[in-house]
C-alpha cells in the first residue's frame, strides 16, 4: 500500500488545450493518505472518472506526475501499479463461474489453490454471494454480476488501492445499503486505501473519513464530512452538501453587518471590505421564523419526519429553513433571524475569513 500524490496534475482529452474549458483536470497537487477511506463527490462531468483513471493508468495526464510512495508511476501501466478498480458497470467472464471469476485475480498473481479458496469463501460472504458460488455467470441478474465485480475488486490484500466509480448504480436499494457498510467494514479490516466516486451526497458521507469534493474539474474542498457541513470552501460545496444545501444570497458586507436587499444582519466577526461578487451562506437549520429580519416569502413546507423544510424566498432568490419538529412554527410570518455564527461569507464563490480569525 502506498500514499497516492498528485503532483501539479492536469488533463485534456484535448490535443491542443487552449482555453480553461478545455481542462477537464485543471492543475492540482493533491495527496491521498495511505489507508484513507476516500469519497470523490461531484455532479456528472466534473472529472471524477478521469481522475480515477489516471490513478489507476487507464488514462495518461497531459501533465504532472503520479506518485506511490515516493516512486513515479505516471509511465506505468494498470498492472505495474497494482490498483483494483470497480466500475459502474459489471465486468464479469460470463462462461466461468461466480467461484471462478473471484478467484480470477489470485490465480493470476499465482496465489496458493487453498489460500484462494478460503479468500473467496471469504469474500463470497461479504457480497452475500455463497450459495451462488458454482453457477455460471451468464444468466445471473445485472445486480449480482455487479456484486461479481465488486467481490473481485476486494478479493485481493495486496493491492495498492481499490477505485469504486460509481459502484453502486446498478444495485438495488435495500442492497446498496448492506454493500455499503460491507465496504466500510472491509476498509476497517485491511486498510486499503479506497477512493470512492459518487455524485450521491448520502453515498460519500457514509463512506468516507474524507470526502473530495470536485466542480469543473478542480478539488473544490478535501474535508471530513462534518468540515465540509460547517465550513464549505467554495459556495458549491455549501449548497451540494446538505438537504436542502446552503442558502447563498448577495450581500454587501461593512465591519460586522451584512447588508441583504436593503435589510441590515449582524455577523458574528468583523471582515475586512471584500472585493468581488460577495454572498452570504448559511445552512437552513441555522434560520428561524421571527417577526425582525430578512424578509421572507413562504412557499411551501415538507413535513419529512423528525423535521419540517421550510421552503421559500429571500430577496428572489430561493431560501429554505429546516425546522426541528417540536419546535412551533408561527401561523404567519414574513421575516427570518440568521444566527450570525454560523453565517458563512463568500467572495467569487470562495468563502473568506473574518479579520480576526484571519489575523
Ligand atoms: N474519452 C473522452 N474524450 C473526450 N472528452 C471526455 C472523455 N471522457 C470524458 N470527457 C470529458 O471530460 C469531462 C470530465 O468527464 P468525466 O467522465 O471524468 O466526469 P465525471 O465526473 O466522471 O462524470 P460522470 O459522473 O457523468 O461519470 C467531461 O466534460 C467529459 O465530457
Amino acid at each position: 500500500m502506498a500514499q497516492i500524490t498528485f503532483d501539479n496534475l492536469a488533463h485534456s482529452y484535448l490535443p491542443a488545450p487552449k482555453a480553461d474549458a478545455d481542462w477537464a483536470l485543471k492543475p492540482m497537487s493533491l495527496t491521498w493518505r495511505d489507508g484513507g477511506a476516500y469519497a470523490l463527490l461531484g455532479s456528472s462531468g466534473c472529472g471524477k472518472t478521469t481522475l480515477l483513471n489516471i490513478i489507476s493508468g487507464l488514462l495518461h495526464p497531459s501533465r504532472g506526475r503520479v506518485l506511490f510512495g515516493d516512486r513515479n508511476v505516471t509511465d506505468l501501466s494498470t498492472a505495474e501499479r497494482n490498483i483494483a478498480q470497480v466500475f459502474q458497470f459489471p465486468v464479469v467472464y460470463d462462461t466461468m463461474s461466480v467461484r471462478e471469476n473471484l478467484a480470477f485475480p489470485l490465480k493470476n498473481r499465482g496465489m496458493p489453490a487453498d489460500q484462494i479458496a478460503a479468500r473467496v469463501d471469504a469474500v463470497a460472504r461479504m457480497i452475500g454471494m455463497t450459495d451462488t458460488l458454482d453457477r455460471r455467470a451468464r444468466g445471473l441478474t445485472a445486480d449480482a454480476k455487479q456484486k461479481i465485480s465488486l467481490g473481485r475488486g476486494m478479493v485481493r490484500q495486496d493491492v495498492n488501492a481499490i477505485l469504486f466509480d460509481e459502484p453502486l448504480t446498478v444495485i438495488d436499494p435495500q442492497m446498496k445499503w448492506e454493500l455499503r457498510t460491507q465496504l466500510k467494514a472491509l476498509h476497517r479490516e485491511f486498510g486499503h486505501t479506497m477512493i470512492y466516486v459518487t455524485h450521491d451526497q448520502t453515498e460519500a458521507l457514509t463512506f468516507a473519513d474524507e470526502v473530495v469534493v470536485m466542480s469543473e474539474g478542480r478539488v473544490v474542498q478535501a474535508g471530513t464530512p462534518q468540515s465540509l457541513f460547517d465550513a464549505p470552501a467554495h459556495t458549491f460545496v455549501g449548497y451540494f452538501i446538505g438537504s436542502p444545501g446552503m442558502n447563498l444570497l448577495d450581500a454587501e458586507i461593512q465591519g460586522t453587518t451584512a447588508r441583504i436587499a436593503g435589510t441590515t444582519i449582524p455577523l458574528a466577526a468583523p471582515y475586512a471590505p471584500p472585493k468581488g461578487r460577495v454572498q452570504i451562506g448559511i445552512r437552513p437549520d441555522a434560520v428561524r421564523p421571527a417577526s425582525e429580519g430578512l424578509p421572507f416569502r413562504l412557499i411551501r413546507t415538507e413535513d419529512v419526519g423528525h423535521h419540517r423544510i421550510l421552503r421559500g424566498e429571500v430577496a428572489g432568490a430561493p431560501f429554505n429553513l429546516v425546522v426541528p419538529e417540536d419546535q412551533p412554527i408561527p401561523a404567519a410570518f414574513d421575516r427570518v433571524a440568521l444566527d450570525p455564527a454560523r453565517i458563512g461569507v463568500f467572495v467569487d464563490d470562495w468563502r473568506i475569513e473574518p479579520l480576526e480569525r484571519a489575523a
